[in-house]
């Protein structure tokens, strides 16, 4: 029985199809649309799709994205589903204050972050890197306790707040330099200093907390530019959200 993948985030909608809903299970196919096109989802990229058996979403564009979405999906006859961050799922209790507060985003990467160090005997802690529209920076221990993270604008987002701010920042995209002497250089090296500066300080956050090198895990679009210049040892997994989905929607159906 086939199972439908949604991650909804502040800039596009990603989805992935797989062959059932069980961690490691094969990826019949996948994609991703801007918000301001997914009204087209049912008449474009899903039409051709096999009735998926089931679905389960996360969702941080707020109600009225969902709804759209929710329009779309009325292409299949199952419930849309949509995950709610609580206080404990699949492994994974939640440290928010107020646990229903925390991005369903970045519960769900957690809860796909702690499946794989399950599925590799680790028992380290990590850090869950988001790179999206946002920046969040998560730790989560060992034994599956989230401890906190940070959230930091993307890398778009604080050079269009620059720009927007003042008179002379309006520049191409430069290079990653590290001592830039030009505007654009300065640009992008800060916005990349800023992202990779927070996530080495957390890291050592986790690992003072932890008496444990944290393994790093960076996911999210932007993920692969701002790696090269990470100064801790990390790993892409670009497939970190949907691992979180799958092995809720398999936690789920084992209830
Ligand atoms: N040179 C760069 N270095 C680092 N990050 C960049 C750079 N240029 C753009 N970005 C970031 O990449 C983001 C775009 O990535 P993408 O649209 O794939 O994210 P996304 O994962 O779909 O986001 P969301 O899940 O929030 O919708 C931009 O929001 C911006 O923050
Ligand atoms: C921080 C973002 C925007 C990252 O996508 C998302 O997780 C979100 O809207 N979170 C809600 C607030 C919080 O996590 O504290
Ligand atoms: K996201």
């Amino acid at each position: 029985m086939s199972f439908l993948a949604i991650d909804i985030g502040n800039t596009r909608l990603k989805w992935a199809l797989y062959a059932s809903p069980t961690p490691g299970a094969a990826l019949l196919d996948h994609g991703a649309a801007f918000l301001e096109t997914i009204d087209e989802l049912a008449e474009g990229a899903w039409a051709k799709l096999p009735h998926p058996g089931s679905m389960l979403g996360c969702n941080v564009a707020g109600d009225a994205v969902r709804r759209r979405v929710e329009e779309q999906l009325e292409l299949w006859d199952f419930t849309p589903r949509w995950v709610v961050p609580g206080a404990q799922e699949g492994g994974v209790v939640n440290g928010y204050d107020h646990p229903g507060r925390l991005g369903a985003d970045r519960w769900t990467s957690l809860i796909g972050a702690h499946w794989h160090m399950r599925s590799r005997g680790s028992h380290r802690p990590v850090l869950v890197v988001m790179m999206g529209t946002a920046v969040t920076v998560d730790a989560l221990s060992a034994d599956g306790q989230f401890l906190g993270g940070i959230i930091l604008p993307g890398h778009g987002i604080m050079l269009r707040a620059l720009e927007s701010g003042t008179a002379g920042l309006r520049v191409p995209t430069g290079q990653v330099r590290e001592f830039p002497t030009n505007t654009s250089d300065a640009l992008t090296s800060g916005g990349t200093f800023a992202i990779t500066g927070a996530i080495e300080r957390m890291h050592r956050h986790l690992r003072t907390r932890t008496g444990k090198t944290p393994i790093v895990l960076v996911t999210g679009g932007a993920g692969w530019k701002v790696a090269p210049d990470l100064d801790v040892d990390h790993e892409l997994v670009e497939s970190l959200i949907f691992d979180g989905l799958l092995a809720m929607q398999s936690h789920r159906l084992a209830l």
